[in-house]
């Protein structure tokens, strides 16, 4: 799945051990899920949660939404049993934490079979290095940050402006264009600060970021609507392209609405926008 096909705007993380969680989850608007086996789930529910999380996609029920899993690192104890266990389950792809190099995606690659996408957590400073290397891997279709590790390898300090993570964040965004792949912010712990949580998904469309992965429901509706295109891009995006049509018609390469320029690259630029919209609407129609 692309974004022109299917919005990342909301990202949930469902604990793979809570089942109220689980059924939840199909009732919420958000564009995708990750079933976390990870750091969610705490060791001694490993195994309980892996069953009960298999179980819940086999049943079905969670619509449009993509749905990912999210296992433990192949170099941990429950890794290789989570492949084993949920590659079949009915996953759109297998998320892996703690990547650092290109070889840990061969690795999970090997044990999946080749339609299966493979999503990497970049939350490491040697995966933001590597963050081209990774991304450019043919089975990896989408980078989802993890800032909470990232600030504790960095030794950062969390700041409402994220400054401590900014080269990081840019980091896989680029190295997410580059490959046409998706990209994905962090969550924002402070799951009841609706304002807060506003702000930060500002900033990371600002980036470039698809979405954001939330923990919370309660954070759905402002990162949807944050991620989303406004109204007034939406409309600025026909009239650009309606009026660049008309320039190339009359033989001009060059259009002007609004006081602004309009060339070919804008027009791309319009074009993901309106995509963008139809895929959310898309989305809704459910
Ligand atoms: C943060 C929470 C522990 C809060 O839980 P709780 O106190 O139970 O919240 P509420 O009582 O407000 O819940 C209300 C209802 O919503 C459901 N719920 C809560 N959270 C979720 C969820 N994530 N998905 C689906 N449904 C959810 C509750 O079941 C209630 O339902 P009902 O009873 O029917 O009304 C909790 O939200 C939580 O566990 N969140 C997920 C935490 C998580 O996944 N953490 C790991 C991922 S973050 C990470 O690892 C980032 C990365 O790796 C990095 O390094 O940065
Ligand atoms: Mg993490």
């Amino acid at each position: 799945m692309d974004t022109s096909t299917h919005p990342y705007r909301s990202v949930l993380y469902i604990p793979g051990s809570k089942e109220r969680a689980l059924d939840k989850a199909r009732t919420l608007p958000c564009d995708a899920i990750i079933f976390d086996l990870e750091d969610a789930v705490a060791p001694d529910a490993k195994a309980d949660a892996r069953q009960m999380l298999a179980q819940a996609l086999r049943n079905g029920g969670y619509g449009k939404r993509a749905k990912i899993v999210r296992i433990n690192a192949l170099t941990t104890k429950w890794g290789l049993e989570d492949v084993q266990e949920l590659r079949d389950a009915g996953a759109d792809a297998i998320l892996l934490p703690k990547v650092n190099t290109r070889s840990d995606v061969d690795n999970l690659a090997d044990l999946l079979d080749p339609s299966m996408p493979i999503w990497t957590m970049m939350e490491t400073p040697v995966s933001v290095f590597n963050a081209r290397d990774i991304a450019s891997h043919g089975r990896v279709q989408g980078l989802v940050t993890g800032t909470n590790d990232l600030t504790k390898d960095l030794g950062s300090r969390t700041r409402a402006d994220r400054l401590p993570l900014m080269t990081a964040l840019q980091m896989i965004v680029m190295a997410a264009r580059a490959a046409r792949i998706v990209a994905i912010d962090g969550v924002y712990n402070r799951f009841r600060d609706g304002d807060g949580l506003k702000a930060e998904c500002e900033q990371g469309r600002d980036l470039g970021f698809d979405g954001k992965t939330l923990i919370h429901p309660a954070q759905i509706d402002v990162t949807n609507t944050a991620f989303a295109p406004t109204s007034s891009e939406i409309d600025l995006a026909e009239r650009q392209i309606a009026a660049y049509q008309e320039s190339q018609a009359s033989g001009l390469g060059i259009a002007v609405v609004d006081g602004q320029i309009v060339e070919n690259l804008h027009v791309v630029v319009a074009q993901r926008i309106l995509a963008k919209s139809r895929a959310i609407a898309e989305m809704a129609a459910e």
